[in-house]
């Protein structure tokens, strides 16, 4: 049997454990070869392809290292593909597939978020035998309760609430940390609640600054001058749109941490200052939820391999991992909640939500 397997969308930590289990437990079987496949289906549509076998040696330390050892892209849709030349995109999925049949390959293991799992999806209409692993920081993919990759997002935010909470003390100030986490709040949300947050602004909630600044009169009456803010990069005003910024010609949410800080500033007076926190939380050594959910999500992945259980993606459900069928999967999104756990938890500790 021949086994592609590639990583597609942003990176995350927590890749390279999957990429391991999956290797180290086709060597248990016999006659299974796995092929590392480069930059998400880039390395199908390239000339020479990018792909390269991968072995029990290929994938000796690679447990704690953040990133993927197989490289990946979040601007590489192949029914889409931008052209380098310029000009409009152009559907090479024919190409992905060509090389999927003269690679002689059985089925490919497809390491990716929502955007990556509904190319894969488009790609097993065409043929391709796929089993799907979610990933991605955002914890923004429909049907798993926990992709890989956001533990250690949510871990790195926590640890910056709790820093700035201390330079906001001592300063009297309102720092206001933008996160990550695309139109969903759950690192946002999580973190804020780690790390003793008063605000937390998410996408699925439009927020009012007269409910903030009522938080932060509430907290001056107690006698607390100081505040941390927390904002998911997807999150708006009431009545408002979501804040862009532009980077190396693409446009990328980003940008509310600013508009909220200058804002509370000309409403109230309070000093306030502005952390984006960016790919910090991308990177770096996955935590250990990671790596032991990278490495039981690599395993079932191989075992459904095996089982040539394709056209279906992983899902964790209830401390249970199950494989789910791939139209029951994309094209869906999973925001927070109205009735999530920790939605519930943070009105009940009295963190404000901006409402
Ligand atoms: N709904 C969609 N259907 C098909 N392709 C999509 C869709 N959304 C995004 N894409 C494409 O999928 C690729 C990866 O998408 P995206 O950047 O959303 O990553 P992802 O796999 O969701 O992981 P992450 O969100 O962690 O970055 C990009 O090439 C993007 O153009
Ligand atoms: O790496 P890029 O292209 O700047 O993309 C950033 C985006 O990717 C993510 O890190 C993962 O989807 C989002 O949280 C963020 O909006
Ligand atoms: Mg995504």
């Amino acid at each position: 049997m021949k086994v592609g397997i590639c990583t597609g969308g942003g990176d995350c930590p927590g890749l390279n454990s999957i990429i391991r289990a999956v290797v180290r437990h086709a060597a248990q079987f016999e006659n299974v070869e796995l092929w590392g496949i480069k930059d998400s289906f880039n390395g199908l549509m390239s000339e020479p392809y990018g792909v390269r076998k991968l072995d029990c040696e290929t994938v000796s330390g690679i447990l704690m290292k953040g990133g993927t050892i197989l490289g990946t892209t979040n601007a590489g849709n192949p029914f889409s593909l931008k052209n380098p030349g310029g000009g409009d995109p152009e559907d090479k999925s024919q190409k992905v597939i060509k090389a999927y049949q003269e690679l002689n390959l059985d089925g490919v293991i497809v390491i990716g978020g929502d955007g990556t799992q509904g190319i894969a999806y488009e790609l097993a209409k065409l043929g391709m035998n796929i089993v799907g692993v979610p990933k991605t920081i955002d914890n923004d993919l429909a049907s798993t309760d926990q992709t890989v990759g956001f533990d250690t997002a949510v871990e790195v935010a926590a640890e910056a609430i709790a820093r700035l909470q201390t330079t906001a003390e001592s300063h009297e100030r309102a720092m206001v940390l933008e996160v990550m986490g695309r139109n969903a709040g759950h690192i946002a949300l999580h973190s804020g609640i780690a790390s003793g947050a008063h605000v937390i602004l998410l996408p699925e909630i439009p927020f009012s600054y007269e409910a903030i600044i009522q938080k932060l009169d509430e907290r001056k009456q107690r006698g607390k001058h100081h505040s941390v803010i927390v904002v998911a990069e997807g999150a708006y005003p009431k009545g408002g749109e979501e804040s862009f910024k532009v980077s190396s010609g693409r446009k990328n949410l980003g940008g509310v941490g600013h508009m909220v800080a200058e804002e509370l500033f000309q409403r109230t007076n309070i000093e306030t200052r502005v952390t984006v926190l960016g790919h910090i939380q991308r990177g770096g050594v996955p935590s250990h939820v990671d790596r032991a959910l990278g490495t039981a999500y690599g395993v079932k992945a191989m075992d459904l391999v095996m089982e040539k259980k394709f056209g279906t993606i992983i899902a964790l459900k209830g401390g249970r991992l199950t494989e789910i069928d791939y139209q029951d999967v994309a094209g869906k999104f999973r925001p927070v909640p109205a009735d999530d756990l920790y939605l519930q938890a943070a009105k009940g500790v009295g963190i404000c939500l901006g409402q």
